[in-house]
């Protein structure tokens, strides 16, 4: 009778009674609440994409969740259409943990529209420039921890990415992974990016729990929320304030924090959440995409080996000097690296989920107002009539004349629409400098066993928003003693 409710009032909005996209049949009361995984579930949903299509429709209770498995409606509807640009309420995440000021979970409101308008002129094409000589530095910081332990590359790329982020946003230097500023970061984002899906919480389907007192037996999730929100606002709060008094104390480092402080009318409560988006957003993806880059060259040894060829062509491997973002338009092999390594293993699978705001309809299915809509990034990225033998890193796919025709992934790993990564220059520079600047003077390959035999690396993921890679052995060597002179004088 429920159920007959609910399809009856949608009808009323729904005049021409198209149907929903289709899906798995649903259980009568939760619908497919029990059905959605908790961890990883892009794998299941481009599973069912092989059943049901591109377009999938799923009941999680009264939550209607429209899941997207392709580039092209991907496009058509968040890319194209401005009512798929807000964000659902994140129960867990946004509710119980305070981390609705975080503008990646913001709906599409003032405060949204605020927030952006003091992001974008800031982290522009044009704009990122200004951070350049803060990413190199980090760059070169983690190349020369490559030198001296090269078996920590996991841990270092992690710190690199958030040095990188905390002097760039912040001006803050840090010097040690074990920083406070690094580790309260780590430990209220890994909480954050394991439970903002549908699945991954009961209380994101059964919004309801979240009434539920703490004490009760079961809340468990309820006492967790309660210490991950002060530490979510430790994270936002500390390097704020830490920038206020530097500025005070006319010490401060030119950063994005400080100009904006100093040069935008904006209340200093957007300023710092607007900070702590970058922090939190920037952070743990960069990270993920250096580990998976490592991960990329140490199974697939001629890309590397090949890149490195173009490198010492262009450069000259006695010239003295690191590649700077000035070579990458003679670096085309490094280039398809680059967008290869996001397309391969991307970091954020199903990107953030966005909501509808209005009845819509494409393709003959109805697709009702408030739906939460998942871009299956994952699905994209392994679409055979685009990426043949789409598992294998092959950056020669995007070469010559027919890898024009080859989707760029850039179009697709950094979302959609309005809501589109606010980072993603910010990204291409820092991360293009580590890739070229890692080949030019390392060797990355297999690490041996006591026998000799090499070690295949296990493909697994901290699965969650962001996609880890779980740390793996390799091997780290530095292409030549030059090399490490190089790296020292660079730095
Ligand atoms: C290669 C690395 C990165 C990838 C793959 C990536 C991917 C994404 C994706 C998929 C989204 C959601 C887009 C959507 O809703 O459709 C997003 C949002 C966002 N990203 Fe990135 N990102 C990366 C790096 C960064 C960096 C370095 C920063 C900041 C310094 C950043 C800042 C943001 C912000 C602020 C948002 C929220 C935008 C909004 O909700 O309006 N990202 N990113």
């Amino acid at each position: 009778v429920v159920i007959y409710r609910r399809h009856s009032g949608a009808a009323t909005r729904n005049p021409g009674r198209l149907p929903y996209p289709p899906g798995p049949k649903p259980h009568p009361l939760v619908g497919h609440a029990l059905l959605i995984p908790s961890e990883s579930s892009w794998i299941t949903f481009l599973e069912w994409k092989k059943i049901y299509g591109d377009i999938i429709h799923l009941r999680a209770l009264s939550q209607n969740i429209i899941v997207l498995n392709s580039y092209k409606v991907a496009r058509d509807l968040i890319g194209k259409r401005h009512i798929y640009a807000s964000r659902p309420a994140f129960p867990m995440v946004g509710e119980l943990m305070g981390w609705a000021r975080i503008g990646v979970l913001t709906p599409y409101n003032e405060t949204l529209k605020r927030y952006r308008k003091l992001i974008h002129p800031m982290m522009s094409r044009g704009a990122v420039k200004r951070y350049v000589v803060e990413q190199r530095t980090a760059v070169i910081a983690f190349l020369e921890t490559l030198v001296n332990e090269p078996h920590e590359f996991h841990r270092n790329s992690r710190f690199t990415a958030g040095k990188m982020i905390m002097s760039t946003i912040y001006g803050i230097k840090v010097d040690s992974a074990d920083d406070e500023y690094i580790t309260i970061s780590e430990a209220a984002m890994a909480p954050i990016v394991k439970v903002v899906y549908p699945g991954a919480a009961y209380v994101n389907i059964f919004p309801v729990l979240k009434y539920v007192p703490s004490w009760f037996p079961g809340a468990q999730f309820k006492r967790n929320a309660k210490i991950w929100r002060k530490l979510a606002e430790r994270m936002v709060d500390h390097p704020f304030e830490s920038v206020k008094s530097a500025m005070a104390a006319r010490s401060a480092r030119p950063s994005f924090t400080s100009i904006l402080l100093q040069e935008e009318n904006a209340s200093e409560e957007d300023i710092k959440w607007v900070s702590g988006t970058l922090y939190a957003a920037g952070a743990d993806t960069t990270a993920a995409v250096l580990a998976t880059f490592i991960l990329a060259m140490t199974i697939f040894p001629e890309a590397q080996k090949k890149a490195q060829q173009e490198i010492d062509r262009v450069i000259g491997s006695n010239s003295g000097r690191l590649p700077t973002l000035e070579d990458r338009e003679d670096l085309p092999y490094v280039e398809s690296i680059w967008k290869e390594t996001l397309r391969w293993l991307p970091v954020t699978p199903l990107g953030a989920p966005h909501l509808v705001t209005e009845d819509d309809t494409y393709g003959g299915y109805y697709i009702p107002a408030q739906s939460t809509v998942l871009a299956n990034i994952w699905a994209m990225s392994r679409d055979e009539t685009t990426y043949a033998d789409p598992d294998r890193f092959w950056p020669e796919r995007y070469e010559g004349e027919k890898g024009k025709d080859v989707l760029d992934p850039r179009l697709f790993v950094f979302g959609f629409g309005r809501r589109t990564c606010a980072g993603a220059h910010f990204a291409e520079s820092s991360l293009f400098m580590a890739i070229s600047c890692i080949l030019a003077t390392f060797d990355i390959s297999k690490a041996r066993d006591e026998q000799g035999q090499e070690i295949e690396p296990e493909i697994s993921f901290t699965a969650g928003l962001i996609n880890h890679v779980n740390p793996f052995k390799c091997d780290i060597r530095p292409r030549s003693a030059q090399a490490i002179a190089l790296i020292r004088s660079d730095h």
